[in-house]
């Protein structure tokens, strides 16, 4: 398949459960070499087996904040104690090395990269039901009850505002491979925007 033509970040974002790490899964396990997951930074300290800069930048508060201040996110958030942040210098990195980068995002981010006009492409995965996302949410096994009603109810959020039109594609992930193509056409052959000159 001919590469990527849009050199921007592919925005990816959509309720818990929808399938969106199961759609870029496949994207990065069919196209070897072609994409990077936007490692984030991140003030938590690494879990057993997390690797700076593989899973996560792991960096001080005061460094984060110092970032922050020199506007060097493209959506930063708080969760807890934690903050939490795409770097700017991240994703021109991996572009320098002719990857294209995937950010997987809630609502509130991407409506930061929205507002200060980000270059990015956005995909909205959607799912066939509210009764289908809370199947696969149970079916995952990964999240416990008060977890799911969380998801379910941060779900309502992402879908109405999904409904406003800011997304340049939205996806039901109903058949995987029929959206998994959608995804796939979507990235490799809308036309590459033109740039200003
Ligand atoms: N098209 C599909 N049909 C049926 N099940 C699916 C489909 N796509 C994904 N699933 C299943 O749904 C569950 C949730 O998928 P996944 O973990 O990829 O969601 P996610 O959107 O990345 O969630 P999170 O935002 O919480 O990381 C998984 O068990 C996955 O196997």
């Amino acid at each position: 398949m001919a590469p990527v033509r849009d050199p921007r970040p592919i925005v990816i974002s959509g309720p818990s459960g929808v399938g969106k790490g199961t759609l870029y899964g496949l994207l990065f396990q069919r196209h070897p070499d072609t994409f990077t997951l936007s490692v984030s930074h991140t003030t938590r300290g690494p879990r057993p087996g997390e690797q700076d800069g593989v899973h996560y930048h792991f960096v001080t508060k005061d460094e984060f904040l110092a970032l922050k201040e020199k506007n060097g996110f493209v959506e930063n958030a708080q969760f807890g104690d934690n903050f939490y942040g795409t770097s700017k210098q991240t994703i021109e990195e991996q572009n320098k090395k002719g990857k294209t980068v995937v950010l997987d995002i809630e609502v509130e981010g991407v409506k930061q990269i929205q507002a200060q006009k980000y270059p990015a492409r956005y995909v909205f995965i959607a799912p066939p039901s509210e009764e289908e996302l809370e199947k696969r949410l149970r079916g995952r096994g990964t999240e416990k009850e008060e977890s799911i009603q969380k998801r379910l109810k941060q779900a309502k959020v992402e879908l109405d505002y999904a409904k406003t039109g800011v997304h340049d594609i939205t996806i039901v992930n109903d058949d995987l491979e029929t959206a998994y193509k959608k995804l796939e056409d979507f990235i490799f052959n809308s036309p590459a925007q033109e740039t200003p000159n």
